[in-house]
């Protein structure tokens, strides 16, 4: 009897579940008598109510978040995939990729056209695949340069297979030449190198030289009709003169008209849904932003390791691996929540239900998103009001086997995917509210993924050792601010939609998945607790009110503990993944800096909202950097170039707990008081520590990177204001 070996397999990280939950278990003793100490002594206080309540309340939702976060931490795992035990290419099921573009000013066209040609070097037989481009700014220019990308496919695909490139992106591999990789290769290789890197150059000149001439075309029309261009063709390997098939590529611009919402990215891709139903409709979809191109030949199979499981199949609905940066700095100071979002939490709702879509880089199963999991065909019933009325479209849907038209780019197919591509073609359907990606939250994808747990449906992350794909990360601190008032606001828009976790079925979804989703939906409220700490005790010394028990109190020693351990434990999550000290350091400032301004913005944009005066917007993140960008940011130096809001509360705290410090010394100097100041004292040293980068910024630094002389001296001001005013917490 044939034995058949598992396509994969996974480890639990027993010895850090175990840790992690004794530390929880003292942790929870000790929060508990600290919120024990603060309400009995909130009781019987006479001076200082107001402070002592925020204070309160503040450290109430820190121990809340705590235990929250905790859920990612019970059960994390690691998986590997076996990809050599897949069955035969003949058996593989055919895979669309998506890729995402919507601006060339902020998405430079080059390396959109990269993603593309990495997408086509795919391991995976080449008639399986389909490559759609969907261009929401329908600039001409794209569709031009995916023409050009083609051609240089014939040479690019071909090359790579013969000579199994794994950085199958252009950009990438010639810029890694000298890598190790490439040290064995044949003298063969070298003069066919020679050649396709002139190719390229050749492309890549065509391309940049069609973008300045073509600067008006840049931001097209904003009323445009759909336009969808099949490109398809076999190649012919030019050294040696063997024909080489490689994947079709399609071009989508869904239409769009300035009376109609299009609902950003999600319509995007709900829009190409339907596109790729009809054309090709494979069963399962790699999702990729064009910045983001593919680092390694093998994610789909090592994909298809997990989809192709019998006993795991059923349920699954996408294999998500992580978003790596290619260009992030060893002491990264711009993109620290991503990553302790892919080293740790989704490690650790891989160990539960599977994370939720990150926007970026998973395999999805397509029919997911118009079915519940436990449900078998899906439900036709009511088709045209559920799916819109294409027939064609409808009938993709349940199409058990998909042959691959042989003509797929006839006018009839084409005429088809342009009606669904059309902005009026979801009205009164489902779409965007039960069916495809959801609409009520900039980020969808969040949004998108918890609605799939609870039509019961998991996934698995699958993190291996050579990324398999790579994007750009923020560069600068306004993007980085920017990108992550966004996320906030689209995060504050799911909890206040009919799928917050705790209130949408919350009994079809276990209880820690169920945590899990609240940490991270409930971060923009952090920014009360940041701004509290920051500026509650501060104003308190100024007043003479003490908030921190002394220092040879027992109930400081709960202080101490608490927040050592925590430390402790976030600086081991940095080490054992790969972090040092300095990123860990870096790390704790980014997130002082994302909830005292990002945060607090996604809350008052949410405000403004509400009261009708601004739609939340996606404002799309700038993937292109400024001279001189890279080498600030290489070297640690933060780039203040930034929106003043951001910069005047920034300065503001710092200003404000510089102040305290020298006040909190010199009071407990004359009063010989330093037991029982210590907390106080400690806490505005601390901040002015960690932000030791806007000091520089204010006083020292020259260069236009510098904070401008007029926010330091605003932020004074303000200082003197909250100073005057710090009696109204007496
Ligand atoms: O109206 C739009 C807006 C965006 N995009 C595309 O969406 C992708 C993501 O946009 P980007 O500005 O790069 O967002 P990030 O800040 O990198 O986005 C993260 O967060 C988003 C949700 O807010 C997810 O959609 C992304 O996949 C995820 O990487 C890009 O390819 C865009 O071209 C569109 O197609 N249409
Ligand atoms: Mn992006």
């Amino acid at each position: 009897m044939e034995i058949k070996l598992p396509l994969h397999a996974y480890q639990v990280h027993q010895s850090r579940a175990t840790i992690n939950k004794i530390h929880t278990l003292v942790f929870s003793i000790s929060l508990l008598s600290l919120l024990y100490y603060r309400f009995s002594t909130l009781l019987q206080i006479t001076t200082g109510k107001i402070p002592w309540l925020l204070i309160t309340m503040s450290e109430f939702l820190l121990s809340l978040f705590w235990i929250l976060g905790q859920a990612f931490r019970w059960r994390p795992i690691s998986r590997t995939a076996f990809p050599e035990r897949l069955p035969s290419d003949e058996s593989l099921p055919p895979i669309d990729v998506f890729i995402f573009t919507c601006d060339p000013k902020k998405e430079p066209t080059i390396g959109v056209m990269n993603t593309l040609l990495s997408a086509l070097c795919l391991d995976y037989p080449p008639e399986k695949l389909f490559v759609y481009l969907s261009d929401d700014g329908g600039a001409p220019i794209m569709l031009y340069a995916a023409g050009e990308a083609y051609n240089f496919a014939k040479l690019w695909v071909p090359f790579c297979k013969k000579y199994g490139i794994k950085t199958i992106a252009p950009e990438a591999f010639f810029s890694s030449l000298n890598d190790e990789e490439h040290c064995h290769m044949s003298s063969e290789f070298f003069e066919n190198l020679q050649d396709i890197k002139s190719r390229y150059k050749v492309f890549k000149q065509l391309v940049e030289n069609a973008v300045q001439n073509d600067e008006s075309c840049l931001t097209s029309t904003r009323d445009r009709p759909a336009c969808i261009e099949v490109m398809r063709g076999n190649a012919i390997d030019e050294l040696d003169k063997r024909k080489v098939e490689i994947p079709n590529i399609v071009y989508v611009s869904r239409e769009k008209r300035s009376n109609h919402h299009h609902n950003f990215k999600a319509g995007a891709i709900n829009a190409l849904l339907r596109v790729s139903g009809i054309i090709s409709n494979a069963p399962y979809v790699l999702f990729l932003d064009c910045d983001m191109y593919c680092n390694d030949p093998a994610s789909a199979r090592q994909a298809m390791c997990f989809h192709l499981d019998p006993q795991i199949s059923s349920s699954l609905a996408f294999v998500h691996f992580p978003q790596s940066f290619y260009n992030v700095s060893k002491n990264d100071i711009y993109n620290t929540p991503l990553r302790t979002c892919m080293k740790i939490w989704w490690h650790g709702l891989d160990g539960l239900m599977g994370p939720p879509i990150t926007g970026t880089c998973f395999y999805l199963k397509r029919e997911a998103l118009y079915k519940n999991s436990a449900q078998g065909d899906i439900n036709l019933f009511d088709g045209e009001r559920r799916f819109g009325c294409s027939d064609a479209f409808i009938a993709s849907i349940c199409r058990k086997h998909v042959v691959i038209d042989k003509d797929v780019a006839s006018n009839k197919v084409v005429e088809e995917a342009r009606a669904v591509a059309s902005s009026t073609y979801e009205e009164n359907t489902q779409w965007g509210k039960q069916i495809g990606f959801l609409y009520q939250s900039v980020v969808e994808d969040l949004l998108t993924g918890i609605f799939l747990n609870y039509k019961g449906w998991n996934s698995v992350f699958y993190d291996p050792l050579r990324p398999a794909f790579l994007g750009t990360g923020t560069t600068n601190l306004n993007d980085t601010l920017v990108q992550n008032k966004r996320w906030y606001s689209g995060f504050l828009q799911i909890c206040f939609s009919q799928f917050f976790p705790l209130t949408y079925r919350p009994s079809r979804v276990p209880i820690l998945q169920i945590m899990a989703y609240l940490y991270i939906l409930l971060l923009p409220f952090n920014t009360f607790l940041v701004l509290c700490h920051s500026t509650i005790p501060q104003l308190c010394l100024f007043n003479g009110i003490k908030l921190y028990p002394k220092v040879s109190d027992l109930w400081f020693a709960i202080f101490l503990v608490i927040y050592l351990s925590s430390l402790i434990q976030t600086l081991m999550e940095v080490l054992i993944t790969g972090g040092s000290l300095k990123l860990f350091w870096n790390e704790q400032r980014l997130a002082f800096f994302i909830r005292s301004t990002s945060n607090l913005f996604a809350c008052f944009g949410y405000l403004k909202k509400c009261i009708g005066m601004k739609e939340i917007d996606f404002t799309l993140t700038n993937k292109s950097s400024k001279d001189g960008e890279m080498i600030k940011y290489q070297m640690d130096v933060y780039d203040f170039e930034t929106d003043r809001k951001f910069l005047l509360i920034l300065t503001t705290i710092v200003s404000l707990n510089i102040t305290s410090l020298a006040i909190g010394i010199r009071r407990a100097i004359m009063e010989e008081t330093y037991n029982e100041w210590f907390g106080q004292i400690f806490l505005s040293l601390i901040i002015t520590v960690l932000n030791y980068p806007l000091i520089e910024g204010m006083i020292i630094r020259k260069d236009e990177g510098r904070i401008p002389t007029s926010i330091t001296l605003l932020s004074i001001l303000l200082v003197i204001v909250l100073y005057q005013a710090r009696v109204l917490l007496l």
